[in-house]
């Protein structure tokens, strides 16, 4: 008991003494604990930091797909194996089997029979016998070669075992008892090693089975992007060839049951947004025969009918195969690159969205026409106003633009624009059907210009149409919903006319014609216009007649076809022909917004009106200066007489010359005195003689302006023509505006056009 009170006593003691500490002590622990604390605090955060870095890293999201994506194809990926083994076993069963039988000398001597050729048949058989006889030989000597090492090891591991037998290691010659502990040694390492490698060659067998017994089939597709999202359906030869095996083409079905193997001309590779792989197809089967089942393809690849591309290649029998990664087509084609700055030359083309491929397609105007269609609120006004815009930022381009509806699509233009008609009246049919016509006499022109020109060129090129007196710079022309013009009850017949002659011969001199409506059938296109067309865009059709109608006859046919865009879920994304050197391209196209308050076209047109002002034009000079008679052939040689006569009473002949030529060179440079009197004489003028030198007298030059002034009155009365062309006023021909530009109320340029607005 007592011992016990000792004990209670002790304890008590000892709690008193651990748990009083001085305040000193209790700070100096407390700041301890705290520091311990922080640093645990700051090496947790540090590390849950790296760690994170760590995960969210490339290499560690890489390493997770990779090791997802074959946890997932890991039953798969087992049961392929096993058949790779058995296969492979197989496979070197066969090989032996055709080594022991000299299977492939026996298969030469039979070909040889077959095909009467006995000298042939004769050498292979000699070659059969000659290498069974090598084969024995070599079998005798290795057998010899076994002999005699076991007749004289055997003798030397009976003495050896003898020897140890009756001898103690310590009795032995030091170098005898030096061997036998080396042969223990080795024995020793023998007992170890020859059990594992006994266990390790069923495994090292398994695998080099599997190895043998591997697809040799194209595309064996092991481990290929498993990090990409759509590594569950990536495409490889092997799925392809699978594919195309389920379709339901017996000449296919029948290739495939007799063991054959589709040859790719182009094995399956990354593409752009997609994959492309072309095929040779085997024969009775066409590339059409192929697109013709492009939904049960596009089923059999986990594909929408969309994201599959089976056309026709550069022959019948080639399939181009082109596949879109899965949902990428969902994705729009991003900003316009030229929404914020930036400027466009006509002859580089324009922007106008992004191709299958995910390249950004620069899209033609010189030397093409389009034809933009498909169903209502697909995308055809924005993609022609992303090409006028386009068009628009290069200062050179003059724009022409009619809507046959009541649209506001291109009202924010207006400043940009030379002609500018929206409306549902018929002005606006009246307006596009005289545009069509200026534009046929403007080409006229043109060629003229052209044929002047030193070595003839064919066609506008970016320098000639830098020459501003040429006036051969682009002229672009959109007429929106033109079904409209070409259906009008009185002006349809004409306005189709103009528009087929001028696609058929209007592209080499720089005038671009950009149509786009809701019906492309026969009755509402002109079939020579859709046929002649260069660049055809189909957004979203409802059938083959306006497929082939927008992109050409057999378009559809060829599996190119806008019929699988569907409506609103894939507006913006049409199917174009011509715009590229590729037979088609899908094409999902830039949006500049203009709707519901947002406009982002107001401040492209007013970047393009000061690129405009940059380069010293204006939208009605440039319409003046250009289209308007300032070609040589029509140069008004009365008007610049006398503006070069200007206030005197007479001037020298040849100071008449001289400021005719500082006055227009291109004209009347190289000009003779003969040549001055020959124009003087066509205006009913004679030099006279004062002084003792020829001279021009003023009163003349406006007596001949006044009886030419007399003459147009009449014709004007007697009525001429709306639009016809081919007189000046009598001021400075570079600044001179048209002369027929005050007289007709139709109106040509800049303002007066844009009236009906
Ligand atoms: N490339 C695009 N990307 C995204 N949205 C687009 C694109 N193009 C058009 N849209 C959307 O589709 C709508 C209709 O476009 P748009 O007016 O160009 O169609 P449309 O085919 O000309 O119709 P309509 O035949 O009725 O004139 C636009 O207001 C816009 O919201």
């Amino acid at each position: 008991m007592e011992r016990k009170v000792f004990d209670a006593e002790f304890a008590e003691d000892r709690s008193h003494t651990t748990t009083v500490l001085s305040p000193h002590q209790r700070v100096r622990a407390g700041v301890a604990a705290g520091v311990l604390a922080g640093l645990v605090g700051f090496v947790g955060r540090l590390v849950a930091r790296y760690a994170r870095r760590v995960w969210d890293s490339p290499t560690s999201q890489r390493v997770r797909a990779v090791t997802a994506y074959r946890a997932r194809k890991a039953p798969t990926d087992v049961a392929r194996l096993v058949w790779f083994v058995l296969r492979g076993n197989w496979r070197w069963l066969v090989k032996f089997w055709s080594w022991a039988t000299y299977a492939d000398l026996r298969a030469d001597a039979r070909r040889a029979r077959l095909a009467g050729d006995a000298q042939t048949r004769r050498t292979a058989q000699e070659l059969i016998r000659s290498d069974a006889t090598a084969r024995w030989a070599k079998a005798g000597i290795v057998v010899r070669r076994l002999v005699i090492t076991a007749r004289i090891i055997g003798p030397v591991a009976v003495l050896l075992w003898a020897v140890n037998s009756w001898m103690v290691r310590a009795a032995m010659w030091p170098w005898l008892a030096g061997l036998y502990a080396a042969l223990d040694t080795a024995w020793s390492m023998l007992v170890v090693v020859a059990p594992a490698v006994l266990s390790a060659l069923p495994v090292v067998w398994v695998v080099a089975a599997a190895f043998e017994g591997r697809d040799k089939t194209p595309g064996a597709g092991w481990l290929v992007r498993p990090d990409r999202d759509d590594a569950d359906s990536w495409i490889d030869e092997r799925m392809i060839s699978k594919a195309l095996a389920h379709l339901g083409i017996s000449p296919l079905d029948r290739f495939y049951k007799d063991g054959g193997e589709l040859v790719y001309t182009v094995a399956a590779r990354k593409d752009g947004d997609g994959t492309f792989a072309q095929i040779r197809l085997p024969m009775g089967v066409t590339a059409d025969m192929v697109a013709a089942r492009r939904s049960k393809l596009a089923a059999n690849l986990g594909r929408a009918s969309l994201e599959t591309w089976p056309t026709k290649g550069d022959e019948d029998g080639i399939l181009d195969l082109w596949v879109a990664d899965k949902g990428v087509l969902r994705g729009g084609a991003g900003e316009w690159p030229l929404v914020h700055d930036g400027q466009v030359d006509l002859f580089e083309g324009v922007p106008f969205g992004l191709s299958q491929r995910g390249l950004v397609i620069n899209a033609p105007l010189i030397g093409v026409n389009w034809l933009i269609g498909g169903r209502p609120g697909q995308g055809k006004s924005a993609a022609l106003r992303t090409l006028l815009l386009g068009a628009a930022l290069d200062p050179t381009a003059e724009l022409w633009v009619f809507v046959m509806g009541q649209s506001p699509d291109f009202d924010p233009f207006a400043p940009r624009l030379a002609r500018y008609h929206m409306g549902m009246d018929d002005s606006v049919a009246e307006a596009a059907t005289r545009a069509l016509e200026d534009l046929l006499s403007e080409m006229e022109r043109r060629g003229k210009v052209l044929g002047e020109q030193p070595g003839r060129p064919p066609k506008v090129s970016r320098k000639l149409a830098d020459r501003r007196a040429l006036g051969l710079h682009p002229l672009v022309c959109g007429i929106d919903e033109c079904h409209e013009l070409f259906q009008h009850p009185r002006l349809g017949k004409k306005a189709a006319e103009l528009a087929v002659r001028l696609i058929k011969r209007g592209r080499k001199y720089g005038i671009v014609l950009l149509l786009a409506t809701q019906s492309p059938t026969k009755d509402s296109i002109p079939r020579e216009v859709t046929r002649n067309i260069s660049c055809g865009v189909a957004f979203s059709v409802a059938d083959q007649v306006a497929n082939d109608g927008l992109l050409g006859s057999g378009k559809y046919a060829a599996g190119i076809r806008a019929t699988e865009l569907r409506i609103n879920t894939d507006r913006g994304t049409c199917v174009a022909v011509g715009i590229t050197d590729e037979t088609f391209e899908l094409v999902r196209t830039f949006y500049v917004p203009l709707e519901d308050g947002a406009d982002e076209v107001s401040p492209v047109i007013a970047r393009a009106m000061a690129l405009i002002d940059d380069a010293g034009r204006t939208i009605a000079s440039s319409a003046r200066l250009e289209i308007g008679p300032a070609a040589p052939a029509e140069v008004d040689e009365l008007a610049d007489l006398a503006a070069v006569v200007g206030r005197e009473d007479r001037v020298r002949t040849q100071q008449v010359l001289a400021r005719l030529v500082e006055h227009n060179p291109d004209h009347y440079s190289g000009w003779s005195f003969a040549a001055l009197a020959s124009m003087l004489a066509d205006h009913g003028i004679t030099a006279r003689k004062s002084h003792g030198v020829m001279t021009v007298h003023a009163a003349d030059v406006t007596a001949a302006l006044a009886r030419r002034d007399t003459a147009e009155t009449h014709g004007d009365a007697a009525g001429e023509q709306s639009g016809t062309r081919g007189v000046l006023p009598t001021t400075s021909p570079a600044e001179t505006p048209r002369a027929d530009q005050g007289k007709h109320d139709s109106g040509r340029w800049g303002d007066a056009d844009q009236g009906t607005r």
